[in-house]
């Protein structure tokens, strides 16, 4: 169920130092969605959708329930293309190239553009299983310091060091999504799409995957759907707000969004009086 956030006044837009940093870099589009309809059968979940995705930089999509956030992050990867009666039309430029051209291979796109999902779904394999999987899919080995490198950039390796053939599953569940996050990096992503990876989660826990986001952004795209108002504007740079019929109404800086939307239905959102 979503979780909504009654009162704007609590949304703080206070940015980090990295954040501040990052928000005078200009930015370069890494990935745009042109004229993006989405329909599920006859029901359209996505409606008419144009958005440049700056890179290196945190994206939150927020809205309320069923507008069409998950369907939206699934598309840029084509998770979307695992179920039967979803129906893309118009495209997923990322760099320069329509991820639907007929000519791409979708399990390769989606090493470019990874997927952490709500729930932590580690493979019931070890932990050194879990990181080596996306390499070794493409048929290269991977090494120690393959392992290494993707377990320090989850922030998760002087946790697990000593235990890297012990079961993923045997982790908390805070660092199995550390684990997943390691999973994701390892093969070297450009793009990392984040579904509600935090929700599922104990305070503590979240608030290290929140720190690990902000210092993922500085290699990778982010871009997450959050149901947490107040995370959105914690962690990212820029905020898309989506709202029923799969809409996109406003997409600007974060701060912007949530101290001055030019949308009233943007403002209604946030302070709570729907959604
Ligand atoms: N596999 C599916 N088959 C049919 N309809 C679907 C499917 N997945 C999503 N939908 C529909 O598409 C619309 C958008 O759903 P989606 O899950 O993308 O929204 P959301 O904004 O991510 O929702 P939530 O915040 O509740 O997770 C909803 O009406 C939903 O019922």
């Amino acid at each position: 169920m979503a979780t909504q956030e009654p009162d704007d006044k609590l949304i703080s837009t206070e940015v980090s130092a990295d954040e501040t940093v990052r928000n005078e870099r200009p930015d370069e589009t890494v990935l745009a969605a042109k004229d993006l309809d989405v329909y599920y059968g006859e029901d359209r979940a996505i409606d008419d959708v144009s958005i440049e995705i700056p890179e290196n930089k945190v994206t939150a999509l927020i809205g309320p329930s069923g507008c069409g956030k998950s369907t939206f992050l699934r598309c840029i990867n084509r998770m979307n293309d695992q179920i039967d009666v979803c129906r893309v039309d118009g495209d997923v430029v990322f760099k320069g190239k329509n991820v639907y051209d007929g000519d791409v291979d979708p399990v390769a796109l989606r090493r470019k553009i990874g997927m952490v999902f709500q729930k932590p779904n580690p493979f019931p394999k070890s932990i050194r299983e879990n990181v080596t999987y996306g390499l070794e899919v493409q048929g290269k080995p991977a090494t120690e310091g393959d392992v290494e490198r993707a377990l320090r950039g989850a922030a998760l390796y002087e946790e697990v060091h000593d235990k890297l053939d012990t079961s993923g599953l045997d982790l908390s569940g805070g660092q199995q999504q550390r684990l997943c996050i390691a999973r994701a990096i390892a093969p070297d992503p450009e793009v990392i799409l984040m579904d509600e990876p935090t929700s599922a989660l104990d305070p503590v826990a979240a608030s290290k995957i929140e720190d690990l986001i902000d210092t993922l952004v500085e290699e990778y795209t982010v871009i997450i759907v959050t149901h947490n108002m107040q995370q959105a504007a914690r962690i990212s740079d820029k905020t898309a707000v989506f709202l029923t019929g799969g809409e996109l109404v406003e997409f600007d800086d974060t701060a912007t969004i949530f101290e001055n939307p030019a949308d009233s239905r943007v403002e209604d959102y946030i302070t709570g009086k729907f959604g």
